[in-house]
């Protein structure tokens, strides 16, 4: 069968990226076109996105998009099918896609209820040539497009919300409901009313024909007071509309075939000289393994336990580079490792993709430690790079990677090490076991190919949301 999905989000590569959000949005379009679904993607078009969209062609209006009037426009940027939500007065400032030079925009919820008002209204009407079978909103900035379609009629377009991270909820206050345009006999607690006031992604949750988030572990686990986040009963009281869709990866753009040297799973020699080229770079020299953090530096990912294993791990044998930018106390705590262990431990503050394949290329191993990790990537880039993912059992990580244990190994099937609970004594742990694996060329070269040969393309799930799709447009 197959047909239309437009898919409405904030942010998408290769235009706009604040987390893997974007890298999902931006990867499903052409993940799907072997399904005979097709994707749209709507985005705001945010200030540098603008001069690219200059001749596109208008195909949407909106006279009135809370205090100026919006367009949409239809082009392709690097085969990703694409409609701009132009509206200067909401998406037309300094900044990234929800903050400015002073912080957070104030008028966020009116942002992007922007976004998901004109994707309800194309959505419910269509475009002149082109009408969705399916809406499919993404995390809270698209929370209200399912409730759009819900309280002003749907038109046949039915709708799915897929939650990439609980933690974002797009709270407003309860004197916003009308200016919402939503409607005051929905403002109770078993639809719209949260904590007194509004939440876009309960919205979305409460109205989408379904749900579904990244992984299908973090879909049990959100429907837990752990890791709900408040939302923990909206989700369990819609148990039966609910699934995981695992993540895949962008395999062309991840492809250690691609990377210089190239290295793949029958020729390891160009991952021995990346190793060799990335210790000079950082100026580190590592006789145990060389493990790398990519990431948001944030509570969610963990990073704080790092001053507590780390120096144990460095007595080992072991080094660290770490990459990435976000809570100012877990940068300059990354950045003290850093001072500590010259030779051993680096730190980069910042974002770079491309020093990020570099560190997969030449690393032994990536450690992701989070507390919660509704799919994660970072580890499915170590499993294609041969790069072994050291995991707490949470969520996605639970999902796509088989720790070492003794089964597992004499499987064989192990493909990284995870360890739980999320804390710094069974982290240390795990990092004491890849120090011992690593002291074992043959056992660490089975790990590797195992590793390696793990399908993490985006082909199962491609398929997977096409059914979804296919059953709900039925
Ligand atoms: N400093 C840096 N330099 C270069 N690259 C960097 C970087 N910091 C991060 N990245 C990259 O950004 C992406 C982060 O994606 P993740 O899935 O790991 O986490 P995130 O929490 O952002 O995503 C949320 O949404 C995604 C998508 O659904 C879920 O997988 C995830 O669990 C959820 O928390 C990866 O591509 C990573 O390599």
């Amino acid at each position: 069968m197959g047909g239309r999905v437009l898919s409405v989000a904030s942010e998408s590569v290769p235009l706009v990226k604040t987390g893997g959000l974007a890298d999902v949005v931006g990867a499903l379009p052409a993940a799907l076109a072997a399904t005979g679904w097709e994707m749209r993607v709507l985005l705001p078009a945010y200030r540098a996105l603008r001069p690219r969209a200059a001749d596109w062609p208008v195909v949407w209006q909106e006279p009135d998009l809370w205090g100026g009037p919006g367009r949409v426009l239809a082009g392709e940027v690097a085969g990703v099918p694409l409609l701009l939500l132009d509206a200067p007065h909401l998406y037309d400032r300094e900044g990234g896609p929800y903050s400015g030079p002073t912080g957070d925009h104030p008028d966020n919820a009116v942002r992007f209820a922007a976004l998901s008002w004109v994707g309800a209204q194309i959505a419910r009407e269509g475009l002149a040539d082109w009408k969705p079978d399916v809406l499919h909103a993404h995390d809270w900035q698209a929370g209200l497009a399912p409730a759009y379609l819900a309280y002003h009629g749907n038109g046949g377009c039915r709708s799915v919300i897929t939650v990439h991270n609980i933690a974002f909820q797009g709270w407003a206050p309860a004197h916003m409901l009308g200016v919402l345009r939503l409607p005051g006999h929905a403002f109770h607690p078993e639809a719209l009313e949260y904590y007194g006031g509004i939440s876009s992604l309960k919205a979305g949750l409460v109205t989408a024909d379904w749900i579904t988030t990244v992984s299908p572990t973090y879909a049990a686990e959100l429907m837990r007071p752990e890791f709900g986040m408040g939302l923990q009963g909206v989700i369990a009281a819609r148990g039966p509309v609910v699934s995981g869709i695992l993540n895949g990866v962008d395999t062309a753009l991840w492809d250690p075939g691609a990377e210089d040297p190239p290295f793949g799973r029958k020729a390891m020699a160009g991952k021995a000289a990346a190793r060799t080229a990335l210790c000079t770079e950082f100026g580190l020299e590592v006789p145990g393994p060389l493990a790398i953090v990519v990431s948001r530096l944030t509570d969610q990912k963990g990073i704080d336990l790092l001053p507590e294993v780390v120096p144990d791990f460095v007595v080992a044998g072991g080094g660290l580079i770490v990459l990435g930018s976000g809570d100012p106390a877990l940068e300059g705590a990354v950045r003290n490792l850093a001072d500590r262990f010259p030779g051993r431990v680096a730190a980069r503050i910042g974002y770079d993709e491309t020093l990020s394949h570099r560190l997969f290329a030449g690393a032994d191993a990536v450690l992701v430690p989070s507390r919660f990790e509704p799919c994660g990537l970072t580890q499915m880039y170590g499993l294609r790079y041969g790069t072994l993912p050291v995991v707490s059992l949470v969520g996605g990580l639970a999902d796509t990677v088989i720790g070492a244990n003794p089964a597992a190994l004499a499987g064989p099937v192990a493909t990284g090490i995870t360890f739980h609970p999320v804390d710094a004594l069974a982290f240390g742990r795990a990092l004491s076991q890849l120090v011992q694996l690593y002291r074992q060329p043959k056992l660490w070269a089975k790990l590797r190919a195992n590793a390696m040969a793990q399908p993490v393309g985006w082909e199962t799930s491609a398929r997977t949301y096409a059914a979804l799709y296919e059953r709900l447009a039925a």
